[in-house]
């Protein structure tokens, strides 16, 4: 928190009001909400999809009418794409090429493809816009008896080996269908 209020101090001042178009020259800032997003995506399961006919997916057999869920929580701390993955460590997104813009899978807090998060330019835009001016118009402190280390900030939720893609199959493609052939694809 005190190197982003650093950040927004330097770029804008204090007299000045935050403003969007600052947005673009706070770095720290917009790496302080992607890690925020990799750790603690609002939509932590995307929208399902379905196969609309058989494929073989990274060599995972996916038969014809398999609903999909792509489990963006669990790759966000995949330990195979990210290091130290519980840590919130803003830094790995600085000089990184990884976005949220639906080309980097390993991070996927709007999804990604045909469906993927229409709102982006006003989520992303809003996430900024609100973290940055309550931090460049307030000091932000805990009440004096509360200690930092023993606030619980665990989310009631699954661990990230439960899995990162979850086939389900509708009843009618049950009967017709070798489940066992479908492999569980636990990386993607
Ligand atoms: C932090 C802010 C937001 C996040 C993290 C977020 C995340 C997402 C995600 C993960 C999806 C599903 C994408 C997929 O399955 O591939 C989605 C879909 C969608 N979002 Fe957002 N969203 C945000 C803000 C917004 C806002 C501000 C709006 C509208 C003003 C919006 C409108 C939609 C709509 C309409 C869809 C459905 C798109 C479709 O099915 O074609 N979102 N969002």
């Amino acid at each position: 928190m005190a190197r982003v209020k650093a950040e927004i101090f330097e770029i804008i001042g204090p007299n000045k009001k935050f403003e969007e178009s600052d947005i673009d020259n706070l770095p720290y800032t917009q790496a302080v909400v992607k890690e925020a997003l990799r750790l603690h995506p609002p939509l932590p399961i995307l929208f399902p999809r379905r196969a609309m006919h058989y494929t073989n997916f990274m060599g995972y057999d996916i038969p014809e009418i398999t609903q999909v869920l792509v489990n963006v929580w669990a790759i966000g701390r995949d330990p195979e794409s990210w290091d130290d993955p519980l840590d919130f460590k803003p830094e790995r997104f600085l000089n990184s090429k990884s976005d949220f813009k639906g080309q980097c899978f390993e991070f996927l807090p709007f999804g990604a493809g045909r469906r993927m998060c229409v709102g982006l330019p006003l989520g992303n835009r809003m996430l900024h816009f609100v973290l940055g001016s309550l931090l460049h118009e307030s000091d932000w402190k805990l009440p004096s008896n509360i200690n930092p280390r023993s606030m619980d900030m665990k989310e009631p939720t699954f661990h990230w080996t439960d899995f990162n893609i979850t086939f389900l199959y509708s009843s009618q493609n049950i009967s017709g269908q070798n489940v066992n052939a479908i492999k569980r694809c636990d990386s993607i």
